[in-house]
């Protein structure tokens, strides 16, 4: 699902976390009447502990503070800071906590990731409250302002409001918040939508990208760390390669969390090669990061290319369709491809044995999740 595009907003390219956390918590310190924060990801820590501080000097001055995590995603916060920042007033929320439910159920997880400091300026990207965000790994993430802002809002305050979430936050907390999204004359034409996905059910996202990857006339690049396509977008990324588009996939190197993903994607490699699409291995560190470019249609957001994002996952990315913003992104994909690993065909074709092995070992693992409903 996806909502309208509104004209009017501005939208930031915050690559690097040494851009996105400063101009975040600078933003949360700024905070006069609320602070809306979802994520999949928070585990006790040094960037924990700093944003905790952070909502709780916010909730002493009054202002209203919902946070709200996924029920997976957030067990490695402890019960103490659980704890510390319901005493201090931040109102708490979980999404979907593990239970004897259905397999589907447990699997269904909230992915997305947002920040939104008084109806006005939000944020979103790849990032969580965890450590390796502050050196570790390579993330985006965009700073929005304008119309569309209102539409994050919208989609905050459904899931908190959700009988799927649980807590002690007040499930009406969210029922009178003010916006400040009038649309910015200085910023005409910079058009926005945010695209949401809720797994199998709804996949607006990918839906989206495909219709991109059909359409696009110059370019096609791609830059995701579990790189798992489905069958419809690999065809279509080997189609567009072969009618002479420029088509790019920017993923991680060696340097993985999850390496068995990294092997499934690989076998994939081969064909989409043999098509014309270039792939390139980021080395410097493990990149997180999860945006597209498609001629000047961008997309940045929680939504990964693999069968968690995609039959699962709640997701939620932010869609520009603006010529400046997207040379900005053109810009980071090729200070990104400077520094990959540019895989050629001749070469992986030569790859060793115990590579393939391991690439159908994880292959068929990934296959089998596929069926699992
Ligand atoms: O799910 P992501 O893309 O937010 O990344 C988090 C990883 O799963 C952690 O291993």
């Amino acid at each position: 699902m996806h909502g309208m595009w509104r004209d009017g907003n501005h939208f930031q390219l915050l690559p690097e976390s040494a851009r996105f956390l400063p101009a975040m918590f600078e933003a949360v310190q700024a905070a006069r009447e609320s602070i809306l924060i979802e994520l999949y990801l928070m585990e006790s820590g040094r960037l924990a502990s700093a944003l905790a501080d952070a909502l709780l000097k916010a909730a002493e001055r009054g202002v209203a503070v919902m946070l709200m995590l996924d029920g997976y995603g957030a067990m490695g916060l402890s019960s103490d800071d659980r704890a510390r920042l319901e005493a201090g007033g931040v109102a708490l929320r979980f999404f979907n906590p593990l239970g004897f439910h259905s397999l589907t159920r447990n699997l269904t997880r909230d992915h997305r990731k947002l920040l939104v400091v008084d109806g006005r300026v939000a944020y979103t990207g790849g990032f969580g409250a965890v450590d390796e965000f502050l050196d570790a790994w390579y993330e985006v993430a965009v700073r929005i302002e304008g119309p569309v802002v209102a539409d994050w809002v919208r989609l905050f305050c459904r899931l908190w409001d959700s009988p799927l979430t649980r807590g002690s936050g007040q499930p009406d907390l969210v029922h009178n918040l003010r916006l400040d999204v009038s649309p910015h004359e200085d910023y005409r034409g910079m058009r926005g939508r945010v695209v949401w996905g809720q797994g199998y059910r709804y996949q607006a996202i990918r839906h989206s990208l495909q219709r991109q990857v059909s359409s696009a006339r110059g370019r096609i690049w791609i830059c995701t760390p579990y790189f798992v396509p489905t069958f419809s977008l690999r065809l279509r990324l080997a189609r567009a390669a072969r009618r002479g588009v420029d088509v790019r996939l920017l993923l991680p190197g060696e340097l993985h969390d999850h390496p068995g993903i990294r092997y499934a994607g690989q076998r994939f490699y081969g064909r989409l090669l043999k098509a014309g699409v270039r792939i390139f291995e980021f080395q410097p560190t493990f990149i997180h990061a999860k945006f597209s470019l498609a001629d000047h249609w961008a997309s940045i957001g929680s939504c990964n290319f693999d069968h968690w994002s995609l039959h699962w996952n709640l997701e939620a990315n932010q869609e520009v369709d603006d010529h400046r913003f997207a040379e900005e992104v053109a810009e980071l994909f090729e200070r990104n491809f400077a520094t990959s690993r540019e895989i050629r065909r001749e070469e992986w074709s030569r790859r060793p044995r115990w590579q393939r092995l391991k690439e159908w070992l994880f292959g068929s693992l990934d296959g089998l999740l596929t069926r699992l409903r």
